[in-house]
């Protein structure tokens, strides 16, 4: 017995669905009033919607795999919220066409049974070169796990809606089973509805002769707006990790603009920079990469970023054991992690795209996933409250663990030398002047920029 799965493409305006006309075909009436519709006001406690999507899939045993494209030219630059919109006249809507309008068998009934609810994941900058790695990873279930269904929101803009209009054909002709719906828009608003997960790649790239206090300033509007957006719309428990560069400080913009969503939910990503300093130091001593445990990298996403060799591990044993040349350690590997970033942009014409793809991926498994005894991961993190003494109120790249819940708590037993202590110190300072530099942006008086002049994004030599 096989299952049919119509798989539809539906231009949706920031209108909410239920004010939208039903379509004409009874499959898509099945989906409006589905738990896998985005249009539902608030998202029904875990066990509610596992038990409705069960439910569903043996009541009308016809699930759907929906692809819908929030289209809508954007009227201003600040998107209103949903139930502003909703106000407004809907656009003209085109339901479905070309190739999207088919249908095809999936015979996923017996798998879908014992699959969680679904999960809403958020994705900007979806039309980019990191994003193009990462979409399949998440639809395929190597992130979140294969028993994951996962809901796709790819958020772009004007200039790049019909670059996404191709990324979820793509995806659909990938024909993933978990993956149950893909929607596209321009607006945050709509996009983060009800979403678990925002991973916030879009970011302006640092132009030839632009000041980083102009990239500052640009990227934080965008990050500003995200993070109203997220306030407004997005899961009350949302989990948030910036790529966007400069990803810390953008990180903290985001939170301050998002006050009824838990500052620790923000996340700036460092796992890239993690996984180059294991793959540095696994190459010195002449193991395989699987052999560094305990790598913390402190501090921003830029060259100041700190690489900690005294408290990582080879083989369980701390690295000045392993790798008794300290100048190299000192010097080579610390610069080498902190540039590598550049090197690479130099040999490949571009920034890593793919490998930034899989520390998301880590990243994002690292808080799924229950830390390994002993271990721990480094990401980007609200420092209010941290037991190390670095300034409060900044993002900061530390070690954690995590339950595997999505939360994560500060390792605290972490060794501190003169050497770590200095250069942390220095990436606290570049980041306190970057937040000095946004202060119009997090709410806190008039913007003062005064940057050290070697404040530099991995990327720039
Ligand atoms: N934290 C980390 O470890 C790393 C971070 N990065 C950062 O990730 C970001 C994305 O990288 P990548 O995917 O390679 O970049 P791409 O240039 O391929 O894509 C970036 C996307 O950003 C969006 N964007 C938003 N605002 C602007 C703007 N004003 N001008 C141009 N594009 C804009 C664009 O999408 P749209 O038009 O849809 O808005 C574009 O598709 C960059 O900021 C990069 O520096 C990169 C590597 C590592
Ligand atoms: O600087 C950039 O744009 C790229 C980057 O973050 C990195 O490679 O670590």
């Amino acid at each position: 017995m096989v299952d049919r799965f119509l798989i539809r493409i539906l231009i949706i305006s920031s209108t909410p669905s239920s004010s939208l006309p039903r379509l004409s075909t009874p499959m898509a009436a099945i989906d409006l009033s589905s738990p896998y519709s985005p249009a539902r006001s608030s998202p029904a406690p875990l066990s509610a919607r596992s038990a409705s999507l069960h439910l569903l899939l043996r009541r009308r045993r016809r699930p759907t795999l929906r692809c819908s494209l929030d289209a809508a030219p954007k009227q201003q630059a600040q998107g209103p919220p949903a139930a502003v919109a909703a106000e407004e006249a809907p656009p003209a809507r085109k339901e479905c066409y070309g190739v999207f309008c088919t249908t095809y068998d999936l015979r996923a009934d017996e798998k879908t049974k014992s699959w969680k609810s679904l999960v809403n994941v958020a994705v900007s900058g979806a039309a980019g070169m990191i994003s193009n790695h990462l979409l399949f990873k998440l639809a395929s279930g190597e992130v979140f796990g294969p028993d994951q269904p996962i809901a796709l929101k790819l958020l772009g803009s004007e200039r790049s809606i019909q670059a996404l209009e191709g990324v979820a054909m793509e995806l659909e002709d990938s024909l993933y089973p978990l993956l149950r719906e893909v929607s596209i828009g321009i607006d945050p608003y709509v996009v983060f509805e009800d979403a678990e997960w925002a991973l916030l790649i879009g970011a302006k790239p640092r132009g030839p002769g632009m000041e980083r206090s102009a990239l500052l300033d640009i990227n934080g509007q965008i990050f500003a707006e995200q993070g109203k957006a997220l306030n407004a719309v997005a899961s009350r428990n949302v989990k948030v990790i910036v790529v966007g560069n400069p990803c810390n400080t953008n990180a903290l913009i985001c939170l301050k603009n998002a006050p009824n969503i838990p500052a620790k939910n923000f996340h700036a990503l460092t796992r890239l920079d993690e996984n180059r300093a294991k793959c540095q130091l696994a190459l010195k001593a002449g193991v395989f990469y699987d052999k560094v445990s305990n790598m913390t990298i402190w501090g921003n996403h830029s060259t100041t970023q700190v690489p900690d060799f005294l408290n990582a591990k080879i083989n369980g044993r701390p690295v000045k054991e392993v790798i008794k040349d300290t100048k190299w350690l000192e010097d080579e590997f610390t610069k080498t992690v902190q540039k590598r970033g550049g090197v690479l942009i130099q040999k490949w014409g571009r920034s890593s795209a793919a490998s930034t793809a899989v520390s998301i991926v880590d990243a994002i498994r690292s808080l799924v996933n229950p830390t390994p005894e002993g271990d721990w991961f480094s990401t980007g993190v609200y420092t209010t409250g941290n037991p190390y003494g670095i300034a409060e109120d900044i993002v900061f790249s530390m070690p954690c663990r995590s339950k595997g819940d999505g939360d994560y708590e500060l390792v605290k037993d972490v060794a501190m030398d003169d050497f770590l202590w200095e250069r942390i110190k220095k990436s606290e300072d570049e980041l306190l002047a970057e937040k000095r530099c946004v202060a119009h942006l997090t709410g806190e008086g008039n913007a003062f920029c005064d940057l050290p002049g070697d404040t530099m994004l991995p990327g720039e030599m």
